[in-house]
């Protein structure tokens, strides 16, 4: 078979096309017309195309369309069984049909809609372990010819090709998602959180998380509220040379004025009246690991006085002890709020904020990194239907158009919230447009206070009051005890008897 000047030509071309495959060429559509484009030339084809089984609905779908129509073709789908390609699929069999008037297999509709004149088929299944994964077809012979035995050969040849990368393919796609699924759990059973993104803008952000990531230097994560500040934290504390050791987080904003040093540094038992027995603080527990001072920007200048020597010296006192005690944790830093302002108020001491701000890290708000909100929706979508034991019915369009016009003042926290909700009130695991309720997250009277009694209901009227004054403030404790005229402390309680968690 293999002896003229062509097939030496054919014969090269497959050498290249096999170590295509064999490298890590990620982009299969490419690899598939190059193979597909390989065949047409070398055989002689006007046109060709390769058209993959959709098993669960019994069609083919053109993955490949070449030719003069080419592109219009590709809007056409075959059950299997119809046409000559539906009939390669159906039995399984390769096929040589040089004159398709006279074959009632041959299916015209496509031809007569684009206006392409088709006269001879050669076609081929692609197989993977024998089964039947999709076929490769040209049409017309060159120059008015028919296709031969030969023709067929070579065409059977690549469509094993295309079969072998498509195969490949597949066998890479899915070991990729039992990784990433295996890392999720991995890292959400050590209490980690997965972290999802697809932006440009995200992928520049986690290449500086894995630059400082092996430094030991304190680094402050700057943006709004519900950006993902805990999780870049998360991601330093994973990419650093203390990954396993402790990740110790503390949400400054949520610890009463007076305990704060004790939680931080921690003290001896008698130090103070409630001091009853020694106490740890979350320094040294953080040892050998990771420390993450959460709402940085919420400390009393007193506190930010011991923080600027903890820095400075790398050493610490408990309370009520002469003790020195080292620093021997990673320390990270993160606000929602403007420190330079805070600075020129007069609420942030400058010496502080310019220690800080060595290696700034500013996580974009979701509406400037369009590209993370499908993966976002994909994956609180996957989780909410798993917990709620629902099917995943997908997303409809226009519920993703709505999801990417809106300018999510709660960032990915309210998406999350927005797609739970959406979850809970569909039927049937579909996401619609009008299940999606928008920046309307907070009450629905009907919802929420059917059944319930006074307790229970003003309870559910003081969490989502609370919710919408602290989402109104970018969740600054601060603001909003003093908008709701109570101390902050109290604030900091109502938020863990209600369970209001961000
Ligand atoms: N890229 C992401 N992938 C998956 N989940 C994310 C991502 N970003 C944020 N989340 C989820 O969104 C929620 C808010 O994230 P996180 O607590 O890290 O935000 P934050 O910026 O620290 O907010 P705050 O300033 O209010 O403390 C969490 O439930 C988190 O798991």
């Amino acid at each position: 078979m293999f002896n003229s000047a062509e097939d030496t030509k054919k014969i090269e071309t497959l050498i290249e096309l096999n170590s295509l495959i064999n490298s890590d060429y990620t982009d299969l559509n490419a690899l598939l017309t190059r193979i597909t484009e390989s065949a047409m030339i070398l055989t002689g084809g006007e046109a060709s195309s390769l058209l993959l089984l959709n098993t669960f609905e019994q069609k083919l779908y053109f993955e490949v369309a070449l030719g003069s129509k080419g592109d219009a073709v590709q809007k056409f789908s075959l059950k299997i069984g119809e046409g000559i390609a539906g009939w390669v699929a159906k039995h399984n069999k390769s096929l040589i049909v040089n004159d398709v008037e006279k074959d009632s297999r041959f299916f015209s509709d496509i031809s007569k809609s684009i206006g392409y004149k088709t006269s001879s088929i050669l076609a081929a299944p692609m197989r993977i372990k024998d089964a039947c994964i999709g076929v490769i077809e040209l049409i017309n012979k060159k120059n008015a010819r028919h296709f031969t035995e030969n023709d067929l050969q070579w065409l059977e040849i690549f469509a094993n090709q295309a079969a072998l990368a498509i195969s490949n393919a597949r066998v890479y796609q899915k070991t990729q998602n039992e990784i990433a699924a295996l890392q999720d759990s991995i890292q959400s059973h050590a209490g980690f959180h997965p972290l999802k993104f697809a932006s440009q803008e995200f992928e520049s952000v986690m290449s500086i998380v894995k630059r400082v990531g092996v430094t030991n230097s304190s680094v402050l994560i700057l943006g709004e509220s519900g950006v993902g500040k805990e999780l870049i934290a998360e991601q330093i504390h994973l990419a650093s040379k203390h990954a396993n050791g402790p990740f110790i987080r503390v949400n400054c904003a949520a610890l009463p004025e007076g305990m704060i040093e004790s939680e931080l540094f921690g003290h001896i038992k008698g130090s103070f009246t409630d001091a009853i027995n020694d106490r740890v603080g979350k320094f040294e527990t953080a040892s050998n690991g990771t420390i993450f001072l959460d709402e940085i920007g919420e400390l009393s200048l007193a506190v930010q006085a011991k923080l600027l020597r903890v820095l400075e010296e790398g050493i610490y006192e408990p309370l009520g002890s002469n003790e020195q005690k080292k620093v021997q944790a990673r320390i990270l830093f993160a606000t929602n709020r403007d420190l330079a302002k805070l600075v020129e108020e007069k609420h942030f001491r400058q010496d502080l904020y310019y220690r800080l701000n060595v290696i700034p890290i500013n996580v974009p708000p979701l509406r400037k990194r369009l590209a993370d909100i499908p993966v976002l929706t994909d994956f609180f979508l996957q989780n909410a239907c798993r917990e709620m034991n629902k099917p995943d019915g997908g997303i409809e369009a226009t519920a993703m158009e709505a999801l990417l016009d809106f300018p999510w003042p709660g960032n990915v926290r309210e998406l999350k919230n927005v797609i739970e909700r959406a979850v809970v009130l569909s039927p049937d695991g579909v996401i619609r447009r009008e299940g999606l309720q928008l920046g309307n997250q907070h009450l629905d009277k009907g919802l929420y206070f059917k059944g319930k009694r006074l307790k229970e209901s003003v309870n559910v009227f003081k969490k989502h009051f609370i919710i919408s004054c602290l989402e109104e403030n970018s969740w600054n404790q601060t603001i909003t005890a003093r908008q709701l005229g109570i101390q902050r402390t109290y604030l900091s309680r109502l938020m863990r008897e209600l369970e209001i968690n961000h």
